[in-house]
């Protein structure tokens, strides 16, 4: 199992977000997470990523892998994250090739002792390439466009390979075709054996393969299961308190105001 979830409770500073919590993911899985802002879909994902840590008590646990332990090292090689705090926190003194090559050492920005190969090297290009941000090969980070930076994030997401990605709101700041990329790269991913956890507000980044849609308000989860089921005008209408209407064709999805 990717993640199992019981019984969690989590504090961000004085605000207590989820009390009992829970999720459980199985590996291969594709789920995407909506709800409305502040609904606690970030804090979901810093709970799976250790940036924060549930409350400790009795018949309560996070395990990822199957372990409530796991080395942080370990869970970054398995996992390739975007998320609009990384792109906020990533250190602005690096080039574009460092903030790809860093992905293969699960670091922000300069990859201390650890020197990236040859073979790295050639790979990180190489996805710059597909990706349309070669150009930024030399250029500082904070020197860049906000879509840019969030290109070179998707690229550092996947250059190593992960098992999982966990994309928190990914297309923010794309323009359409780099947001056709992006959609391009996440299907091309998903794998049988791969996981993917996408949170977003755009029902038309749901991408075919997600087969699971959770939605989050409050810091509960008031809905999860098949994506059919969980996508209908009327869960979406009372998830975001307005009326709407969810179409579908061929497995995409739209949303649009009743
Ligand atoms: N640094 C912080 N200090 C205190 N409370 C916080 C902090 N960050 C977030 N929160 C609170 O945690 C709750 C959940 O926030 P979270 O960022 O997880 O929501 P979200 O569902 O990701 O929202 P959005 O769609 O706006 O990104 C919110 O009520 C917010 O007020």
């Amino acid at each position: 199992m990717l993640l199992d979830i019981r019984n969690a409770d989590a504090w961000v500073n004085q605000n207590k977000i989820f009390n009992g919590l829970n999720l459980q993911i199985e590996q291969g899985e594709k789920i995407a997470v909506l709800g409305p802002n502040g609904a606690g879909k970030s804090t979901l994902l810093k709970l799976i990523t250790r940036e924060i840590y549930p409350v400790v008590k009795e018949n309560s646990y996070i395990r990822l892998y199957g372990s409530e332990t796991i080395n942080l090292w370990e869970l970054r090689k398995k996992i390739g994250l975007l998320s609009q705090d990384l792109q906020a926190d990533y250190t602005p003194y690096c080039t574009g090739l460092d903030v790809v090559l860093s992905g293969f050492f699960g670091s922000v920005g300069q990859h201390g002792h650890l020197q990236a190969t040859d073979e790295q090297r050639t790979q990180a290009l190489q996805t710059m390439k597909q990706l349309g941000i070669i150009q930024a090969e030399s250029i500082m980070y904070q020197r860049l466009s906000t879509g840019q930076q969030r290109r070179l994030l998707l690229a550092r997401a996947l250059i190593h390979q992960p098992e999982a990605l966990i994309f928190d709101e990914p297309s923010s700041g794309l323009d359409p075709g780099a947001a056709f990329a992006l959609l391009k790269q996440m299907r091309n991913f998903c794998r049988p054996d791969h996981s993917l956890i996408l949170v977003t507000h755009h029902l038309d980044e749901i991408i075919p393969e997600v087969q699971r849609v959770v939605l989050i308000k409050q810091g509960k989860i008031v809905a999860d299961g098949d994506k059919a089921r969980i996508l209908t005008s009327t869960n979406i209408s009372l998830l975001y308190d307005i009326p709407v209407i969810v179409s579908e064709q061929d497995n995409w999805y739209r949303i649009r105001p009743a």
